[in-house]
């Protein structure tokens, strides 16, 4: 913690050191999670994750002001029989474990229902039956798709918020038939709140629920080929820097049309540590995480993109910057989208006092600059590498 200070909740209280049962602490989110509670608080973590590479800076011998405060714990908790000790020795358990990029849920709906929704029962029983708190993240994409897409294009409903804002308490949760497996993921995440809505209110369990709507920032996903499989198909802002990085053009899915609210990791992480600091005030409730100021379509998004990296890399753009592909060549049989993504901030405004600050194109211009200093050399080596004989 930078100073000794007393920290203070919403409500002016002093805020009691936490040991902290992270599950997935080894991931995008966790590992910005992490680095905030040891830079900025006296919490304990204790770090559960089958992989550890996006926190090994934090577990290194010479970051020794940090040794005590965090425990790294190799645990795939699909079948590991410490797992119910380490919630027991934790205040709070933050579960994030899951399998959360689009191209599995088509191609791996199995996998991904298994670790959305069983993975995590053991989680929210071991909570209930001790009587931890826990706080869960779930996924704007339990909201589906909107009202608004069912009516025609230029209906002037459309442009009615009622018809496309996503509320916590009111907006119904929309998804395609069965065999657009795409929801597969959405529907698992939606059952699992149901379950952990269930406990709250029928054995008392003390939870937070956490849709994160398109949270993004250094440390997201993976390079194909890089530090990553070379045929896996990350999330949209790895894909896209993976092109860039490699100077080939963007995939616009079906025309790149649907459109998304992205929010930086930096800030959607303070909105995690006021729940974390504040169980009066987040106990019970469900928050959208998001920037609603944020919006633009996936093509604005890839052009957008394209400018920064320029700016960053020093490079000029190619030729043609995007290309379109089909769904189905991207990624595969049962792909689906949500049509439109804004996050509703009403409850978390009113609980939490919290607000996104980051614009698209700082956030934009920050990421791509990590992205540029990890990877590009890297990239450069292997698309020059000779190809054997
Ligand atoms: N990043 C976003 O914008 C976003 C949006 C919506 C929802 N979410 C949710 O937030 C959570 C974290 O997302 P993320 O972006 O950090 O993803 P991530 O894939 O980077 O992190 C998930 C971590 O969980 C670990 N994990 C998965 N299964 C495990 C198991 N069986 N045992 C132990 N560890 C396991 C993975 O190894 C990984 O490190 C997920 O539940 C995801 O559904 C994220
Ligand atoms: O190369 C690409 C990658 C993605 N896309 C499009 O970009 C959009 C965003 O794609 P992402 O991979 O970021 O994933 P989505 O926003 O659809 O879902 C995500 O949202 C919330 C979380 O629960 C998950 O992390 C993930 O399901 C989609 O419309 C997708 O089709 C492209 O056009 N080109």
């Amino acid at each position: 913690m930078a100073n000794g200070a007393v920290r203070l909740d919403l409500d002016g209280r002093p805020i009691k050191p936490l040991t902290i049962c992270m599950i997935g602490a080894g991931g995008f989110i966790g590992s910005h999670l992490c680095e905030k509670l040891l830079n900025e608080t006296p919490h304990k973590v204790l770090a559960l994750d089958v992989y550890n590479d996006k926190i090994k800076h934090l577990l290194e011998p010479d970051t020794s002001e940090w040794a005590e405060r965090i425990q790294f714990h190799r645990i795939n908790i699909k079948h590991d029989s410490r797992l119910e000790g380490l919630v027991k020795m934790a205040d709070l358990t933050i579960n994030l474990a899951a399998i959360c990029t689009p191209a599995d849920y088509n191609t791996r709906p199995l996998d991904t229902i298994y670790s959305n929704f069983i993975d995590a029962l053991p989680v929210v029983k071991y909570c209930s039956d001790n009587k931890k708190r826990l706080i869960h993240f779930s996924t704007c994409e339990v909201y589906g798709k909107t009202i608004g897409s069912f009516l025609p294009k230029d209906h002037p409903l459309r442009q009615d918020p009622d018809f496309y804002v996503l509320k916590e308490d009111t907006s119904p949760c929309i998804f395609g038939s069965i065999e657009k497996q795409r929801w597969s993921y959405a529907c698992a995440k939606q059952l699992i709140e149901r379950l952990v809505y269930a406990e709250g209110a029928e054995n008392g369990l003390e939870f937070t629920i956490v849709r994160p709507f398109n949270w993004i920032g250094p440390r997201m996903d993976f390079i194909p080929g890089i530090d990553g499989p070379s045929e896996g198909v990350p999330r949209v802002l790895a894909c896209f820097s993976n092109n860039l990085l490699r100077r080939e053009p963007l995939k616009l899915v079906d025309g790149g049309e649907s459109q998304r609210t992205f929010v930086y990791i930096k800030d959607a992480i303070e909105a995690v540590l006021l729940m974390i600091e504040n169980p009066e005030r987040a106990n019970g409730h469900i928050f959208n995480v998001g920037n609603p100021n944020n919006e633009v379509t996936v093509r604005q998004l890839a052009e957008m993109m394209t400018q920064v990296y320029s700016k960053v890399s020093g490079e000029t753009a190619i030729e043609s910057p995007t290309i379109d592909v089909s769904s189905k060549e991207f990624y595969g049989e049962g792909y689906d989208d949500s049509d439109k993504r804004i996050p509703d901030m009403t409850i978390i405004n009113r609980q939490l006092g919290w607000n996104p600050k980051t614009s698209l194109w700082d956030l934009l211009e920050s990421t791509l600059t990590y992205q540029h200093r990890t990877y590009a050399e890297a990239v450069k080596k292997s698309t020059s590498k000779p190809v054997a004989s």
